[in-house]
């Protein structure tokens, strides 16, 4: 925010996706770090490595289009050779973050006031995590939480410029419950923003972050609306195009936020997986575990970014 203001003060341009993502990967990195987080520029060595990580797994991959060069095997071997490299990059970052802790006694981790490390170090005691499971743990947590707030944040923002009504909606919302001249916004004061939360997930709706969901693959034969789909299948979930279709959803490729407030309604559309129209998050036991840090995260930036300024897009966009 206060760097927001600084430049806004002086009538200056701020790259708005780049500043997003810096304060969502701080924000994975205080979770995960805690108060050493802003030592040796480690937000920054995150960054580049999900980025890695990120191209490894969501890129173009030729072999699942001509399935005859995958016997040949040397693109996968090229791919692998890539991933083992990334793969050693961040065993060594997350070996060094616990042996920095190893250390410590384990009557001596704050349980209240802990980070995410040290809540894995107290329970691999208690239920014999292996050192592999605490590593991969912690690697979901950075993998999970910057990118996918940070890019519905961009789609919002841009959706509510383009619609000043709306974005005036949200912020009559806000600045109606957060007293005049608080500095930040809690969660105690989102809890009665069901604008806001109705924006969330229009967002979510039109810009899912998975728009294929992660890859699953089918563990025994099964029959869906008298469709065969034989064990070991690839089964990629299209939550983009089921989120827009318009046998499900009027004007579905309108931004109306307005469609998720149900007053006296029986009706309620959530992303909790029961609704399959709407699955931002997935469905069933692999669907996200992140959910409530996802909201957190990114309720409380959009409150507080629309709270405190103004927004409009420059002429002529
Ligand atoms: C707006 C925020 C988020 C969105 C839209 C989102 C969306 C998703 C989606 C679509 C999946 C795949 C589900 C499936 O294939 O069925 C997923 C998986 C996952 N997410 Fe999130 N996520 C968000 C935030 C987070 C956060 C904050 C964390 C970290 C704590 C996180 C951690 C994970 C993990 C670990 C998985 C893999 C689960 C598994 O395979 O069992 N996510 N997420």
């Amino acid at each position: 925010m206060t760097k927001i203001k600084e430049v806004a003060a002086i009538g200056g341009v701020v790259d708005m996706s780049e500043l997003i993502k810096s304060f969502t990967y701080d924000m994975a990195c205080r979770i995960v770090l805690g108060k050493s987080f802003r030592t040796e520029g480690r937000s920054k060595l995150l960054r580049d490595l999900t980025d890695d990580t990120s191209r490894i797994l969501g890129g173009f991959n030729l072999e699942e289009y001509f399935p005859t060069l995958a016997r040949a095997g040397v693109l996968k071997r090229v791919v692998c050779a890539k991933a083992e490299k990334v793969k050693c990059r961040w065993a060594y970052l997350l070996d060094k973050l616990i042996d920095e802790r190893g250390s410590m006694d384990k009557s001596m981790f704050d349980k209240k006031d802990g980070d995410f490390i040290d809540i894995l170090l107290s329970a691999q005691y208690e239920y014999g995590l292996t050192r592999e499971r605490v590593k991969a743990l912690l690697t979901d947590v950075f993998f999970g939480s910057a990118d996918t707030v940070a890019n519905t944040l961009d789609f919002t923002l841009a959706e509510l410029m383009r619609r000043p009504r709306l974005l005036e909606k949200l912020q009559n919302e806000v600045r109606s419950i957060v007293p005049r001249g608080q500095e930040t916004i809690t969660e105690t004061d989102m809890n009665k923003m069901t604008y806001l939360r109705a924006v969330f997930n229009e967002s979510l709706r039109m810009y899912p972050v998975a728009p294929l969901l992660a890859p699953h693959l089918a563990m025994a034969d099964c029959n869906i609306d008298g469709y065969m789909i034989p064990a070991g299948t690839h089964v990629l979930v299209n939550v983009w195009a089921i989120g827009r279709d318009s046998s499900s959803w009027e004007d579905a490729e309108e931004f109306i936020p307005e469609r998720f407030i149900y007053e006296d309604s029986d009706v309620d559309v959530n992303f909790k997986g029961n609704n399959f129209q709407f699955l931002p998050f997935g469905s069933g036991r692999r669907m996200c575990p992140g959910i409530n840090l996802g909201i957190a995260n990114f309720e409380l930036m959009l409150a507080n970014l629309v709270y405190h300024f103004e927004w409009e897009l420059p002429p002529k966009v």
